[in-house]
């Protein structure tokens, strides 16, 4: 398996606590209920930006602590799920949950989705 890009450090994150190995484990289970983070990259980001979404990946998702055990610092890497030959599309999936998104109106906000994967559950959320 190899590194494949970094997407983003925490640095700016606002309410994340520091952390042992015990506590990113409890952050990952409660990780389903509230979001703590949001990654945006608006203003700032690098190439990771422009990779897309697959319901079918082959790339997944993983917070990385380096040389340190704070949570705050977390880095958010991708990594290859699987051989990916050349010119094969790098996609990672996004996680949304089906109606987890809202516009300013407060209604639910939906996004197709045009991965073309066998399974494609045909929205983004
Ligand atoms: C991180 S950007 C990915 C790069 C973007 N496609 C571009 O050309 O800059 C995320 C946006 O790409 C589009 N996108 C990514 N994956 C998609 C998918 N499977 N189906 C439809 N739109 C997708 C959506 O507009 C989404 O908000």
């Amino acid at each position: 398996m190899f590194l494949i890009f970094l997407i983003h450090d925490q640095r700016r994150s606002r309410d994340a606590s520091s952390g042992t190995a015990d506590q990113v484990e409890k952050h990952d289970e409660q990780k389903s209920e509230v979001p703590e983070f949001c990654i945006d990259a608006g203003s700032a980001g690098n190439i990771a930006r422009f990779i897309n979404h697959s319901c079918e990946p082959n790339l997944f998702v993983q917070c990385v602590l380096s040389s340190h055990q704070d949570i705050k610092l977390a880095r958010v890497v991708l990594f290859a799920a699987d051989n990916i030959p050349p010119l094969q599309e790098l996609t990672y999936d996004y996680g949304y949950a089906l109606d987890s998104v809202f516009g300013p109106d407060g209604k639910v906000k939906r996004m197709p989705c045009y991965c073309g994967a066998a399974d494609c559950t045909k929205r983004l959320f």
